[in-house]
């Protein structure tokens, strides 16, 4: 099976690649600016997705990931890559300084000051729920496992084998 995932993030591509290559689902890709309209990550995503699949004229798949606080009642959510581009890890964390308290903890995890290795987006101040480690402190396939990715990923799979078996 042949899917084509539409993204311009090369991080995103990679564990896509690693989480459904494992499942013998190929994917192909390709890079089309879609313009991300304002809404709630439901309605940011779907819209994204309606219009990549308008603009390759097929199927495909998109991700659109979201980082909520819950100190900002779930803000920034889906402008997270503009609010990371502007602050920077840092700026990320003096941003829930003030909000220590009730930002501790979240439903997956908590931003903690920037640790470990990794070059792909927020993932070396996410602190994974239960692990102690940050996304940037885990092999890939420790991350993929309990990750939002990995999570949705598994839900597609499902759906798309489910499809080929009727
Ligand atoms: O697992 C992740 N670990 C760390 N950072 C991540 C992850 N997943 C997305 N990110 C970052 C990328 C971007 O700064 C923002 C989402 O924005 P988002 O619009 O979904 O991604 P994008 O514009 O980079 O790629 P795309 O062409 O698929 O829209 O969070
Ligand atoms: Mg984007």
């Amino acid at each position: 099976m042949k899917i084509t995932f539409i993204t311009g993030n090369a991080g995103k591509l990679r564990e896509v690649r690693q989480i459904l290559g494992a499942a013998n689902i190929e994917v192909d890709s390709q890079e089309l600016d879609i313009p991300e309209v304002q809404g709630s990550t439901r309605e940011v995503a779907i819209a994204k997705c309606k219009r990549a699949a308008e603009l390759l004229g097929g199927p495909c798949i998109t991700e659109d990931t979201a980082l909520c606080f819950q100190a900002f009642n779930g803000l920034p959510g889906p402008y997270i890559k503009y609010f990371l581009k502007e602050l920077g890890h840092d700026g990320l964390n003096k941003m829930l300084i003030g909000f220590a308290t009730t930002a501790a903890w979240a439903l997956y995890g908590r931003i903690v000051p920037a640790r470990g290795n990794g070059q792909f987006g927020w993932d070396p101040v996410f602190e994974a729920e239960d692990t102690g480690k940050t996304y940037a402190e885990m092999a890939s396939e420790e991350k993929n496992k309990i990750s939002h990715r990995g999570r949705a990923l598994e839900k597609l799979e499902r759906y798309l084998k489910g499809l080929n078996s009727s």
